[in-house]
């Protein structure tokens, strides 16, 4: 047993005291020296069954996990707070405290107990939010990304990221004032920054903390800032690509960004307390490659997360029927990176076409099913953190490759450049399949592991053990033949060990080579060099086998580290495949079409269906979508929208963002004919939320939004504007909304749709030739109205806001009220100069209100109306007429 630290009752706890003072016990002055080496991560300290924490770790880690905080024994004369967690159940744990943004040292006791001072410990790994490998703590769909930033001169920024379970690491350089979007689009779980940088700079870090990239928390960590150099990231990077130049990757001229990678690497080493030697490629990102999707964006066309934080559905959601979580991965990073440059979503289009054809996809959908994650297996091999299961998964996979390479259609160019990644290392399944189990222990240190016929010592070991009964039984026999003794028994107890018992009568006949072991009343036990043997075999052969397993288990490893860049180039191509194969059934079975890329700006959209709300619809109703068009081309940039609340107008604005976004990553697109010119950028202005936490109001959010678009927008961009301006008073909106949509018009000429409940607005085509009004229509059924979600040319007749409240379930005498304050105002627009008293009765009678003829007279303004438009009202009103008269 170890010296018990833990032993008098303490007073309180405390923080932890400086190692170097006189009076700790020698396991406190172990731990605190370790903990020393890791102030700002709780320490889980491994004692016995347990792992432990003490001081203000305790506190902490109780409070985080709801676990008891006790206090017992004091060291250098202060109380020692402490709690603990069973080490079987400890991954419970850890998930939550990662989950919480923690980091966790795990101190492994490394020596042997001697009882002579602590056992030795070591600090085995550090799991921090931004670096987990693990499979249980990690989701199958969503990868952990550590980003390191670096300040550099000049208003510049180095960015280095990763994620530790992936081969590539990521390189780029931009101006400070980009940082939020770059950190915003990474979405890294963790951030590390130097504890050396400008004031501005830490604000702004600190401000980064606080937008969390699509609801996750990042945690920031700060490390020293000679750890961010440009010399040392240079080398690192070098010693891991093994290579002499960095030029091959484009990222040999990026100092800012060498200098975030020296961090980076430094730090995911000491987490994993080994290289990242799995890390083999390096992607250098240029800010104008892909097409910018903001933070905003990502929210408001749901693309990942619905705008209450939920998983579906959302576009990924609908997308995301693949065979494989690699699969899944893969489909995330390609929906939310699509690129500028259309080639290689030209080369996905392609291949699923001919996966489409004859259910070639499907065919090898059913193949890819049951796949494991090769991509995290072959991580956690160069990590050694992998279990003895994947590796079966990893031999059952490499075995199903073999087949899905004949089937695969290499038709297309990247058809063919996946099939030749696709094959499995030469050699790799063999091996495993020679040294693993079908059906391994969960864990190495359990045994059971390493296959029978792959190492003749271990069977030897393991057959002692099988076989121990037997060759008691065959000893006992061959001992009575030999000595004529007919009741001689071979034995075993646990204090003496083998013997054979000889009882007393008999002793005499005993030959020579037996040794007395034991006396008893009536018999005598005995020991011969033979059975002395077996039993220095047979005791230690437990022990012997499962320390040989273990040395077996890592000698594999050694093995397979040869195999895991190959690995590495598989898991891409089958994720890649995987991906390609479930856009084809999705375009298969949710009808959609192929887009073409043309040349001349312009989004030109037939029969063009929003996927999620449509999916959404025929789940839970039989009501079927209404398909809309859009023509935007270089004579016509935007749409003034119009129409009743419920019309289906951000549905409509929404459906155009998913379709250019959807073809731009190279899939198909709900519609039935797409046609699209460059796009640089989605942005979107739609609805508004408080942002309590950063103490911004509604209208404050909604107008930064508005400037951020104003700002960055190009005329390649597609820019989303739903009911600007309503965040404040009438006058206010309507003139700030008038002058974004002259900006947007005039100066950064995007493509844009531009829905308004302001009427006035819908005069803005008039003076500027590149809009056009459009409106979603709805037609009165008496004092209800019907939403027909069909988008047609010029502007909404009137807006129904009564209506729709009716069918919200308002109560009668509040609509009763409304009917009767909304004719007074629109008296009042006519030209009566009365005050408009908002809170005046209504008549008692809602008879007595307005006729809808006159309500609908009331509205018209006729200055406002073109002759045609003129010619329609005057029949809508005969038409009324007749219904009233009728
Ligand atoms: N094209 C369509 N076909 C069928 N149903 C639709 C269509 N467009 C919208 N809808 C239905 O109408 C609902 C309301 O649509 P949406 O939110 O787009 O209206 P809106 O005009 O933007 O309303 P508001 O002005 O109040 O924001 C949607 O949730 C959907 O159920």
């Amino acid at each position: 047993m170890e010296p018990d630290i833990l032993s008098a009752k303490a007073p309180s706890p405390a923080q932890p005291p400086d190692a170097s003072a006189a009076g700790h016990t020698p396991m406190m002055t172990q731990y605190l020296a370790i903990k020393a080496e890791h102030p700002e991560t709780l320490v889980f300290y491994r004692m016995g069954d347990f792992y432990e924490l003490f001081f203000a770790d305790a506190e902490k880690a109780a409070a985080l996990l709801d676990i008891t905080l006790t206090k017992r024994g004091q060291s250098a004369g202060q109380p020692i707070a402490m709690c603990g967690v069973p080490f079987h159940a400890m991954e419970g744990y850890l998930a939550k405290l990662i989950k919480l943004g923690e980091s966790v040292a795990i101190c492994e006791q490394v020596g042997e107990v001697t009882g002579k001072g602590p056992v030795e410990r070591k600090v085995m790994r550090v799991v921090t939010p931004g670096t987990l490998t693990d499979a249980e703590l990690l989701s199958d769909k969503t990868e952990s990304v550590l980003l390191a930033i670096h300040q550099g001169p000049r208003n510049s920024c180095g960015l280095a990221w990763l994620s530790v379970t992936r081969a590539e690491i990521h390189l780029a350089e931009c101006p400070s004032d980009e940082l939020e979007a770059w950190v915003t689009r990474i979405a890294p779980s963790e951030l590390l920054h130097s504890t050396d940088t400008s004031a501005s700079f830490a604000q702004r870090i600190q401000a980064l903390k606080r937008a969390t990239a699509q609801g996750v928390a990042m945690s920031t960590t700060a490390r020293p800032a000679w750890q961010f150099d440009a010399a040392l990231g240079q080398r690192k990077l070098l010693e891991q690509l093994h290579a002499a130049t960095l030029a091959a990757w484009h990222a040999d001229d990026l100092p800012q960004a060498h200098a975030a990678a020296a961090a980076l690497l430094g730090f995911a080493e000491h987490t994993q307390g080994r290289a990242l030697s799995h890390v083999q490629t390096i992607r250098v990102q240029k800010g104008d490659a892909s097409i910018s999707l903001p933070l905003s964006t990502r929210r408001n066309l749901e693309l990942t997360q619905t705008l209450r934080g939920e998983d579906k559905p959302t576009l990924f959601s609908l997308l995301d029927t693949c065979s494989t979580s690699m699969g899944s991965r893969a489909l995330k990073r390609w929906l939310l990176e699509p690129q500028r440059d259309r080639s290689e979503a030209a080369l996905r289009l392609q291949a699923i076409g001919v996966l489409r054809d004859a259910g070639q996809g499907q065919r090898l959908r059913d193949q890819l099913k049951g796949s494991g994650d090769v991509e995290r297996i072959s991580a956690r091999i160069a990590l050694r953190q992998v279990r003895p299961r994947e590796l079966v998964a990893l031999q059952l996979t490499l075995q199903k490759t073999e087949l899905l390479v004949q089937a695969l259609p290499a038709q297309t160019a990247l058809l063919a450049q996946i099939s030749a990644a696709l094959h499995p290392p030469e050699g790799c399944a063999d091996l495993l399949q020679r040294a693993v189990f079908d059906e391994p222990s969960a864990l190495v240190r359990d045994g059971g592991v390493i296959n029978r016929g792959f190492d003749a010592e271990l069977d030897e070991l393991r057959d002692i053990q099988t076989n121990c009964d037997a060759f008691l039984l065959d000893l006992e026999t061959r001992e009575k033949a030999r000595t004529g003794i007919a009741n001689l028994r071979v034995q075993f107890n646990k204090v003496h060990g083998f013997y054979i018992e000889v009882t007393q009568g008999q002793v005499d006949k005993v030959p020579d080579d037996y040794r007395r072991r034991q006396t008893l009343k009536n018999a005598e036990r005995f020991i011969t060099p033979e059975l002395k043997a077996f039993e220095d075999k047979a005791l230690s052969a437990q022990e012997r086998a499962l320390s040989r397993e273990k040395w077996l288990f890592e000698h594999l490893l050694d093995q397979l580290q040869a195999f895991v860049p190959r690995l590495g180039q598989l898991a891409y191509a089958l994720a890649a495949l995987d991906v390609l194969c479930t856009l084809a059934e999705r375009s298969l079975t949710l009808n959609w079409c192929a887009p073409v890329f043309v040349k001349e700006p312009c989004i030109a959209i037939e029969g063009g269906r929003h996927p999620v709300v449509e999916a959404r619809l025929a789940e839970a109703s039989s009501a079927s979508f209404i398909a809309n068009d859009t023509a935007m081309g270089h004579r016509q940039r935007m749409q003034i929208i119009t129409g009743p609340n419920m019309g289906g107008k951000s549905t409509y604005m929404r459906q155009v963002a998913i379709i250019v976004l959807l073809a731009s990553m190279g899939s198909y697109v709900p519609a039935n004919v797409c046609r699209l010119g460059p796009i640089d950028a989605i942005h979107t202005r739609i609805g508004a939320a408080d942002d309590l936490a950063n103490a911004q109001s509604t209208f404050m959010v909604e107008m930064t939004e508005a400037a951020q678009i104003l700002h960055s927008a190009s005329a390649h961009s597609l820019v989303l504007m739903d009911e600007i301006g309503r965040g404040t008073s009438t006058f206010d909106g309507l003139a700030l909304a008038s002058g974004i949509a002259a900006h947007l018009h005039d100066k950064t000429q995007a493509f844009c749709l531009f829905a308004t409940h302001y009427f006035e607005l819908t005069e803005f085509p008039a003076q500027h030739h590149g809009a056009v009004n459009m409106h979603v229509s709805a037609a009165e059924s008496g004092r209800d109205i019907v939403f027909l979600h069909e988008l047609q040319p010029g502007p909404a007749s009137r807006s129904y806001g009564i209506q729709v409240a009716r069918l919200a379930g308002m109560p009668a005498a509040v609509l009763n009220h409304a009917r009767h304050t909304l004719s007074a105002l629109e008296e009042h627009a006519l030209g009566s100069q009365a005050q408009v008293d908002l809170f005046a009765a209504p008549p008692e009678n809602p008879a007595d209100g307005p006729s809808p003829l006159e309500s609908a007279l009331a509205s018209i303004q006729p200055d406002a109306l073109s002759p045609r438009e003129a010619l329609e009202a005057l029949y809508s009103l005969k038409k009324l007429a007749q219904r009233e008269q009728g």
